[in-house]
């Protein structure tokens, strides 16, 4: 780089290199005129809503006055974000795509343009950016060359980097030198966004079209979960209208890692996206208790989908008899094989809610026709009234009864002779038994749902009232999500698309589908394009490849990731005495805080809590992530249970005791491996009781 660091704050009075000084003269242009742009949103808009006041439609109005201030909000300038990132200098005349004309392109996270109309900055999202991300020596697409900043944390530009892409004497290796600085820059707090290099294969899932659903099967630190986000950012800048309306959503495996990524979208511009875990978008709040592996298993397989749509329909019945409905003189009567016939016509032919409604309806209509015999003429309000009536609705009641998702699951689980109706051949003797509560709660009203609960719930809620659709989700993480979980979050894009991302390897859940031809089927879009990234950027090959030898036991199938980055020195592994362990960690974590960047700290969970206090003990400032889901903004050094490392990653990885991890559950291998692919720069593995087969050769 031309300047590395350490550039003067002033750029007016700085005595840096005139190039630097001319970039930043032109920053500083751009920043005035992005000002100038916010102002005048502000004050047009202002006048605006006073006159859309005057619109009468309450529903619209609101929609406008959100969009207005959306649209300003996007041109709020945030301090500490540069407004752009990086220069495209194209052939003098050359036609590129969507041609502004212009010779030179700076790229940044949105458009900025001058008073004229002029682009100043072109949006990172815009047809004509691609050339950025995709121009290469043999496919220049009319770049000249491509320019790259350096920033100081104060967004204050100080450095620059040329990749030319014609003519002799290129140093092929310079961009991927820069890509390699922006890693391993030292990191505080949350996720940052990638947008200044985002690398080809990426970026080719970035702006996939919306319509068709994409599924990623990736290697940890492949940049999945980057992916995701600016997709999401790349989606909203093409499909605005469209998504503002129908909704997108972004869902994570828990609310530490939502934490996490928080700030990435909000970097890019998007501050108006709802980010999730499976349980909240399914909207049943916080599970009541852990249920047992094998029943969260059972109770995620896809055949309870059958067994669930049995429980529910198993409530509609034959009449025992018919309806009188009496009125003035007359006694109106509609007889049971009528009503059999009626309910039989709707039965499956709609979901349970609005059926029991067009039931009422139709008996109504029956009662009706007699009216007319007897020369009345009934309107729709008597129509209505009919439907409404008690000896309809105590009919209904007997035929069709109004049930909750509640009382069907309740009933499920505690009645043994129930559940084998509804089971059949679905689910063998010993299932059934496994399904069964030991100890069945009172009522529904006292029952302690789980997850897997949360799932057959939501099944059944769907089955009864159908299910509200979204425009777009990304699901991250998605290889742990059981065939009952993918059905909750597929039913809520039915209508949209979907970003689904994931590592097989790294599934730990036991309800696990296991492979993406099913679980995309579970989702409800088996037509997915599924596209595999190879390339790790987050760990170090000489870590990866550590991690690597748990592959053929914990994902046979899956190829070995490969890594664009070495760092020697990046793996150490030493043995200490059970004693001596949590003395080593504290001396490892004490060495790391000496230099720059996060440190994690990682073990099993039940570990954790009295690791914690120690190093609190040895006047280390650690916070842990199981106390505070903020944790890794809070301090440097932080405490992980292995359960919460999913997606996160640290500078540096104190992996305490794999064995523990390891032993804590079905699928601790996994765990292991999730736990062992977080580090960016360096990995101290510490175990007294033996290290795992796969580790101990390679170590
Ligand atoms: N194009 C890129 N430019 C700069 N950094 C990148 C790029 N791609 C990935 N990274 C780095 O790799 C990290 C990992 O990315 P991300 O979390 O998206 O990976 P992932 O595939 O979701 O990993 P995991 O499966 O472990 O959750 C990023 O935080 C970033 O540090």
């Amino acid at each position: 780089m031309a300047d590395s660091s350490g550039a003067p704050a002033d750029p007016a009075l700085d005595h840096a290199e005139p190039e630097i000084r001319a970039e930043r003269a032109y920053l500083a242009t751009a920043r005035a005129a992005l000002h100038r742009m916010h102002h005048d949103v502000v004050t047009t808009e202002t006048q605006l809503t006073a006159a859309a006041e005057d619109n009468d439609n309450y529903a619209e109005r609101l929609f406008q006055k959100r969009a207005r201030e959306l649209r300003a909000l996007l041109l709020v300038d945030l301090p500490d974000v540069p407004l752009f990132f990086g220069r495209l200098d194209f052939d003098p005349g050359a036609a590129h795509p969507g041609s502004t004309g212009a010779e030179r392109l700076y790229i940044g996270r949105r458009h900025v343009h001058d008073g004229a109309g002029d682009p100043l900055v072109i949006d990172w999202r815009a047809p004509i950016s691609t050339a950025f991300y995709r121009a290469t020596r043999d496919d220049r697409q009319g770049v000249r060359l491509r320019r790259r900043y350096g920033f100081s944390g104060a967004a204050e530009l100080t450095a620059y980097e040329d990749e030319p892409l014609a003519g002799p004497g290129v140093d092929g290796d310079r961009a991927g030198a820069f890509l390699a600085a922006e890693i391993e820059r030292p990191r505080s707090g949350p996720m940052r966004d990638i947008v200044a290099t985002i690398q080809p294969e990426q970026d080719d899932l970035v702006r996939a079209p919306l319509e068709r659903t994409v599924c990623v099967q990736g290697a940890p630190g492949t940049g999945k979960t980057a992916v995701g986000l600016h997709r999401v950012a790349y989606l909203l800048y093409t499909e605005r209208d469209r998504l503002g309306r129908t909704g997108i959503a972004v869902v994570g495996p828990n609310r530490s890692f939502l934490s996490y990524i928080r700030r990435v979208l909000p970097a890019l511009g998007e501050v108006n996206v709802t980010q999730t875990t499976v349980e909240e978008l399914i909207g049943r709040g916080p599970a009541h208790h852990r249920e047992d592996p094998a029943v969260a298993r059972l109770k995620g397989d896809a055949r309870m989908a059958e067994v669930l749509h049995r429980a529910l329909w198993s409530h509609v019945t034959r009449p025992a008899e018919g309806l009188v409905y009496a009125k003035g003189v007359y006694r109106h009567r509609v007889a049971d094989h009528e009503v059999s016939e009626i309910v039989a016509g709707l039965r499956g032919a709609m979901r349970y809610g609005p059926g029991r409604a067009a039931a009422a309806k139709r008996i109504a209509h029956a009662v009706l026709v007699q009216m007319e015999r007897r020369g009345e003429s009934p309107d729709d309000r008597t129509h209505n009234a009919v439907a409404r009536s008690k000896p309809v609705r105590q009919l209904l009641d007997a035929v069709w009864p109004k049930v909750t998702p509640e009382q069907v699951l309740f009933r499920l689980l505690s009645d043994a002779e129930f559940l084998a109706r509804s089971a059949r051949r679905d689910l063998t003797q010993e299932e059934q038994e496994l399904l069964l509560w030991r100890r069945p709660p009172r009522s529904w009203r006292s029952a302690k749902w789980s997850d897997a609960d949360t799932a057959l719930l939501d099944e059944l809620s769907d089955l009864v009232e159908r299910t509200a659709s979204i425009g777009h989700i990304v699901l991250d993480e998605a290889q742990d999500l059981s065939p009952m979980q993918c059905r909750a979050v597929g039913r809520r894009c039915a209508t949209g698309s979907m970003t689904v991302l994931g590592d097989i390897a790294q599934g730990t859940a036991p309800s696990a589908v296991g492979d993406w031809a099913a679980l995309l089927r579970h989702l409800g879009k088996p037509d997915a394009r599924l596209e595999t990234l190879e390339r790790g950027y987050r760990v170090p090959a000489q870590i990866i490849d550590f991690a690597a030898r748990l592959l053929p036991e914990i994902a046979p199938g899956l190829g070995a990731p490969t890594s664009a980055r070495r760092s020697p020195g990046a793996l150490r592994v030493a043995a200490a005495a059970p004693e001596g362990l949590p003395d080593a960690v504290a001396a490892t974590c004490r060495e790391h805080l000496k230099g720059e960047g996060s440190i994690g700290v990682i073990t099993a969970d039940a570990a954790l809590p009295a690791l914690h206090q120690r190093l609190l003990a040895e006047g280390l400032e650690a916070a842990s992530l199981e106390e505070n889901e903020n944790a890794m903004e809070d301090a440097r050094l932080v405490c992980v249970p292995a359960t919460l490392a999913k997606g996160l990653e640290f500078d540096t990885v104190v992996l305490v005791e794999p064995a523990g991890i390891v032993n804590a559950e079905p699928r601790g291998l996994h765990r292991l491996y999730v736990a062992l692919t977080r580090a960016v720069s360096a990995l101290h593995v510490l175990h007294a009781a033996p290290l795992p087969a796969a580790l101990r050769e390679a170590a």
